[in-house]
């Protein structure tokens, strides 16, 4: 980001300047450099979001996310209209940038009750879609059973973890040109699999989402792990349900 971009933020800057570390003005920039070492956001790609109660955190677009600082986060009041994109009701916009293109389904994550959304281009995500596509179709979902990491994701809201015997499934969903345009297939996506936190995006990487902030980021984890860990045994012509 040019320091010309940094040079003069909008009103409302009191939402963004706090000296806790967990404020989410704070924790996006800090979440995106470990996302970035973990290669999850690199070249500008992916993102994070967080509600803050009746405050949206959102990152700007297209820029170097582990280089982002507090000052160049976008504050959106919730609730607020998810389209048409200017009906959105921001509180807090940075001159000279454009929130997140993600926007949309991190609302959309919003809507499900989450505290915090995870966007990742994931080269191990973006494989199994492919693994899953040439195998099963484009129609099926990622399926993985009996590995022990899988009880790190969520049954469905208020139903507790998976167990180690069940199968987990993360629906998989066609990528768009436009990354706004994958909202329509990510609000199916959760309709048809109402206890899913996860849906990934084919070619593309995965939206993960949590009722808080550590939830989103450790379940993110698990997946991150269960889909490299896929990656392998497939290599090793092992299968991944029993
Ligand atoms: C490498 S460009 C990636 C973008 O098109 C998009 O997929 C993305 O994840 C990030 O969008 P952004 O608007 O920068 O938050
Ligand atoms: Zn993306």
């Amino acid at each position: 980001m040019s320091s010309a971009d940094q040079a003069v933020e909008a009103t409302n800057d009191q939402l963004i300047q706090s000296t806790d570390p967990e404020h989410p003005a704070n924790l996006i920039p800090e979440l995106c450099r470990k996302f970035y070492n973990w290669g999850w956001v690199t070249g500008t790609g992916g993102g994070t979001s967080i509600r803050h109660g009746d405050h949206i955190f959102i990152a700007p677009s297209g820029v170097q996310k582990e280089l982002m600082k507090s000052e160049n986060i976008f504050v959106l009041q919730w609730p607020t209209a998810k389209y048409p994109a200017e009906a959105r009701n921001y509180i807090r916009k940075p001159l000279k940038l454009n929130p997140s293109a993600c926007t949309p389904l991190f609302l959309t994550a919003f809507e499900q009750g989450a505290g915090c959304c995870i966007h990742t281009h994931s080269q191990w995500a973006v494989l199994v879609t492919l693994l899953v596509e040439r195998e099963k179709g484009p129609d099926a979902c990622f399926e993985i059973s009996t590995i022990e990491q899988i009880k790190g994701i969520p049954r469905g809201k208020g139903k507790g973890m998976l167990g180690y015997h069940d199968t987990l499934s993360i629906p998989i969903i066609d990528n768009t040109a436009f990354e706004e345009d994958l909202t329509s297939g990510l609000e199916a996506a959760m309709k048809k699999y109402p206890d899913t936190y996860a849906v990934l995006v084919r070619r593309h990487g995965i939206y993960v989402w949590g009722d808080n902030v550590a939830k989103a980021k450790t379940q993110c984890e698990s997946l991150d792990y269960l889909f490299q860990l896929a990656v392998e045994m497939h290599k090793l012509g092992l299968p991944w349900v029993k």
